[in-house]
């Protein structure tokens, strides 16, 4: 049993569950309404949701009712991201029941506005380690943040209590997970990491279950659910062997 939690993604865009390729804005490739997706993926044993606000991560606007929304219909716990960058956005998320938050772009850009959120709220604040090589990115993944390594010992020292480790070169890709960048980052901290981005297949999966007594707690899968490259029920059967 390798214990390793599946994160099916819910990325939203214009009121849209989307899919974009390296994250670049313009990429996208639309599948339909955000509520049926997530409700699809828990009748199909989710047990977490990582829903995702892409305009508030691109600044181009939000999509904050709707993903309310949907995170108000789940009965299974959400991870919540995109936009929370300051109290009010914070207390926004937060509030909309979801199990937990990830901070991308604030914890490049207002450390101290997330060391006070990590101590206020604990594992319910993760943060998103979204990198190029090893060069961080927020603004929707359009600019540099810092050196990957500095940044994760910084928030250690915070006490941050989980990382969500996406190689963007990789994501939406279908080419496979960055195992190496991974394993790294394991190293580097004691916290639980959640894997994100180029999952293909169920073979992936099981190389990223394999990571999972060096660290790795979960794995976020988008693309290769909604290209029906597996379904979430084999997936689910593939990590519990
Ligand atoms: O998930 C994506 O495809 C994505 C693409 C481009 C930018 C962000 C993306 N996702 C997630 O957004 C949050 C970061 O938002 P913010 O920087 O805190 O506003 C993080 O979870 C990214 O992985």
């Amino acid at each position: 049993m390798s214990n390793l939690e599946l994160l099916p993604a819910v990325d939203v865009r214009d009121g849209q569950a989307v899919r974009l390729v390296h994250g670049e804005s313009g990429s996208e490739t639309s599948y339909g309404d955000p509520l049926a997706a997530a409700l699809a993926w828990q009748q199909a044993g989710a047990e977490w949701l990582h829903l995702v606000d892409l305009d508030a991560a691109f600044g181009t606007g939000d999509n904050r009712e709707q993903i309310a929304e949907v995170v108000r219909s789940m009965d299974i716990r959400v991870e919540l991201s995109g936009g929370i960058r300051d109290d009010a956005s914070l207390a926004a998320a937060l509030a909309t029941g979801c199990t937990r938050v990830n901070l991308g772009t604030a914890a490049l850009e207002s450390p101290q506005w997330v060391a006070k959120a990590i101590a206020e709220h604990g594992d319910r604040i993760a943060v998103g380690l979204d990198v190029r090589g090893t060069t961080l990115r927020g603004r929707g993944w359009t600019r540099d943040g810092g050196d990957l390594y500095e940044t994760l010992a910084r928030l250690d020292s915070e006490g941050c209590a989980r990382y969500v480790v996406t190689d963007i070169a990789k994501d939406g890709t279908l080419q496979g997970p960055n195992l190496e960048l991974l394993r790294n980052v394991c190293a580097a901290t004691d916290a639980p990491v959640v894997a994100s981005g180029g999952v293909s297949s169920l073979d992936d999966l099981r190389a990223i279950a394999a990571l999972v007594p060096e660290g790795v707690e979960g794995a976020i899968v988008g693309k290769a659910l909604y290209a029906k490259a597996f379904t979430l029920e084999e997936a689910l059967e593939a990590v519990s062997r």
